[in-house]
């Protein structure tokens, strides 16, 4: 099928204007952020952003825990929560007993509740009692001392002594009270930081390194014992029979980022898998949790290498993209690569997306989209390279490409998947037309930076697919019966990707899709396997991330599977090409830079500027679709056999516009498409018309099938 792009007036006057145009208000606002990006990116503000942060926490904190404890002290709820924890231990006798004491509490309380009423009852009459019996007491004092001093009028002296008192007390209650009154609050709160402080309710990265509960330092017999006590009895058995209590299987453990690496050499009868199997296990008996201690396979065998995390570190963000942050960052699709995350250890790591067919997965809203436009906001930096792209969720995240993207298709209906197919049954056509071109032109060694620079018809073409489930999972057909989605022969979509992934590479047509949760329905297994670059968020199974990245990465340890839902947002398990890895390593664990949609629009705004100005194609206008083996069958007629080149030749005949670069290399693919070859005749080759009545055999059957 040919398509041909059509730009509607309407799509050029919506191109959007570049930097230039902005106005001072927005530059202004750039400034700033600019500012304020640098900012951040320098220690001195990161340390008073902590101790912010910290101090802040610890008034939280504090307000919380005295908060509980008031609330603990004036309900049940604590004697409640012993019963909880007790019922999970399966202690039952303990929640016998806190029941008890929750009755017993709840006893107490009602007593005293029943004796206050009774006293506020009781309150008026015991008040008059003991303000006469208080004024009888001072009248016999007064009575007494009037006898003792002969003087009547020390009848009065003790009320006038009492009224003294008290005039005093209201003035000193008088003096105080203002000032009382306005350190209250200050104390309260140095009160409640004082408990938080105590407590260390701060995140870990924000608490002083001293304060940090970095576990248990990693040591040699820590790492022994895990394993010892991993419950595995072969392998406890060796570690009590070596002679050195199991040190010699480890390798010197080295600080690897904000953690430590140590290869451990099992013992005869204990294979890797066990331990991977025992992940967690092994990550308790280290005084650590599960996504703090990762397991590969390193290329020696029987070996594990363990990293494992500094308690708390990995909850640390890392920084702001250097895309973000280096105003004058340049990009080079054939030498560069674009600066996507840290790895584990906190080293930086750059992805080569050079001639690299690419796939990302992951749950929903964990990141899948960010980190698929990371690579391609780097890429937009060298403008040699045009983008295709199809947003199937369409909400917005692609919006900056407008006006540097050749196509943008926004939109999850029916109608955005067939224009997404049209899109990519379009760079299928553009890479038929540039193998031929690479043939005619002799070329040895593919296309060459230099070809790709100087020649438009080898600019690198970049399809972006997301949400590319829902063009797999489309049931919509096509006018011609064929369904735009599922994995089937006619499946026009998967079809077309199929052979960007077959052929695409050599030419620089190259496709990234990015999808969620894989089944085989979101992606189809040839699909899956045809890129060279597969990255995984986090998934929900293990088999999803066996197809995800493939079953030998996740047999070497990786899992994408074991990131923590809505935690790891943003980290991504990496196999393939392309990312720099250690000789056997089979993945790598990529923390990526989350460059927002304001700054994402920053950063295609410069973009913008640095090319020329592309009026983006909203939607395709589709060429009524050329049917090559209808022609080709016409052109062949009755004859038996008809020369290749004559076949051209009359192809080029009968349809100038779409024949003009097909040469005997395209003839070829057109009828491997069906399963037939040419055959030859005095050493020529030919079309034969056997074969072209297969094919069309074979393509009624197939389009039968589907109906
Ligand atoms: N690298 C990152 N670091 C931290 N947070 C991130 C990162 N990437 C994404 N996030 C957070 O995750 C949210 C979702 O990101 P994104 O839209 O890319 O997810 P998604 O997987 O494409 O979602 P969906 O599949 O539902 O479209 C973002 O709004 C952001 O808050």
């Amino acid at each position: 099928m040919t398509v041909t792009m059509i730009k509607t007036p309407q799509d050029a006057e919506d191109a959007p204007g570049t930097e230039a145009s902005s106005t001072r208000p927005e530059r202004r606002r750039a400034r700033y952020r600019r500012i304020a990006r640098a900012a951040l990116q320098d220690e001195r503000v990161r340390t008073a952003g902590r101790l912010t942060v910290r101090h802040g926490a610890y008034v939280l904190g504090g307000t919380r825990v005295v908060g509980r404890r008031i609330w603990d002290g004036r309900t049940a709820s604590r004697y409640e929560r012993m019963i909880r924890a007790a019922e999970a231990a399966g202690l039952l006798e303990e929640v016998k007993e806190w029941e008890a004491r929750g009755q017993n509490y709840r006893a107490a309380r009602h007593r005293r509740r029943m004796e206050l009423l009774q006293f506020a009852l009781n309150a008026p009459k015991a008040i008059g009692a003991g303000a006469v019996g208080g004024a009888g007491i001072l009248l016999l004092i007064g009575i007494l001392l009037a006898w003792a001093n002969h003087d009547i009028t020390d009848v009065a002296a003790p009320f006038e002594t009492v009224a003294d008192l008290v005039r005093w007390v209201s003035i000193i209650v008088g003096v105080i009270w203002g000032p009382a009154l306005a350190l209250a609050p200050w104390i309260g709160l140095a009160a409640v930081w004082a408990i938080g402080q105590h407590r260390h309710t701060a995140p870990q990265w924000a608490l002083p390194v001293s304060a940090r509960d970095l576990g248990a330092p990693i040591t040699a017999s820590i790492v022994v014992v895990a394993f010892r006590d991993l419950g595995i009895s072969a392998l406890r058995k060796a570690i009590d029979d070596m002679g050195d209590v199991g040190a010699g299987m480890l390798s010197p453990i080295a600080i690897a980022g904000c953690g430590v690496e140590v290869d451990v050499h099992l013992p005869s009868g204990v294979s890797t898998e066990e331990i991977q199997n025992k992940r967690r296990k092994l990550a308790e008996n280290l005084n650590r949790h599960e996504h703090e201690v990762f397991i590969t396979i390193p290329p020696q065998p029987r070996t594990v290498r363990l990293w494992i995390a500094d308690s708390g570190a990995l909850d640390e963000p890392i920084g702001a993209s250097p895309l973000v942050l280096d105003q004058d960052a340049t990009a080079d699709y054939y030498t560069g690569s674009a600066p996507w995350g840290q790895n584990l250890r906190g080293d930086a790591v750059g992805v080569s997306v050079k001639q690299r067919h690419i796939l990302l997965t992951g749950l929903s809203n964990q990141g899948k989209t960010a980190a698929l436009r990371a690579l391609a906001l780097w890429l937009a930096l060298d403008e040699t390279v045009d983008f295709y792209i199809a947003d199937l969720k369409g909400v917005g995240d692609w919006r900056g490409f407008d006006g540097l993207a050749e196509v943008l298709i926004q939109g999850p209906t029916d109608e955005h998947v067939a224009q997404a197919t049209d899109m990519v049954e379009w760079a299928v056509d553009e890479m038929q037309k540039r193998i031929a071109l690479l043939e005619e032109s002799g070329a040895t060694d593919g296309v060459t930076r230099e070809m790709a620079r100087t020649d438009k018809r080898f600019r690198p073409v970049v399809l972006i697919v997301d949400e590319a489930q829902v063009a797999y999972g489309c049931g919509a057909k096509s006018p011609d019966g064929r369904p735009y989605g599922g994995s089937k022969a006619t499946s026009r979509y998967f079809q077309a990707v199929k052979r960007i992934h077959d052929q695409g590479r050599a030419v620089n047509v190259t496709i990234w899709e990015g999808t969620q949760d894989p089944t085989d329905e979101n992606l189809p297994k040839r699909s899956r396997e045809g890129n060279h670059i597969r990255g995984s968020l986090v998934l929900g199974t293990e088999s999803q991330a066996k197809m995800a990245l493939g079953e030998a990465p996740v047999d070497a340890g990786a899992a994408p599977h074991k990131l923590r839902r809505g935690l790891d947002k943003g980290t991504l398990v990496v196999a393939g090409e392309g990312i720099p890895m250690e000789a056997g390593q089979a993945s790598v664990t990529v923390r990526t830079h989350f460059i927002s949609g304001e700054d994402a629009v920053t950063l295609t705004d410069r973009a913008k500027a640095r090319r020329a100005n592309v009026a983006t194609v909203h939607k395709l206008e589709v060429v009524q679709p050329v049917d090559h083996l209808a022609d080709l069958a016409a052109v062949v007629g009755r004859e038996s056999r008809v020369r290749t080149t004559e076949v051209i030749h009359r192809l080029k005949t009968r349809n100038h516009a779409v024949y003009e670069h097909w040469n005997g290399a395209r003839l070829k693919a057109l009828l491997a498409e069906y399963g037939e070859e040419p055959g030859t005749l005095d050493g020529y080759p030919v079309v034969k018309l056997e074969s072209v009545e297969r094919a069309l055999e074979r393509r009624a059957e197939e389009l039968a099938e589907v109906q």
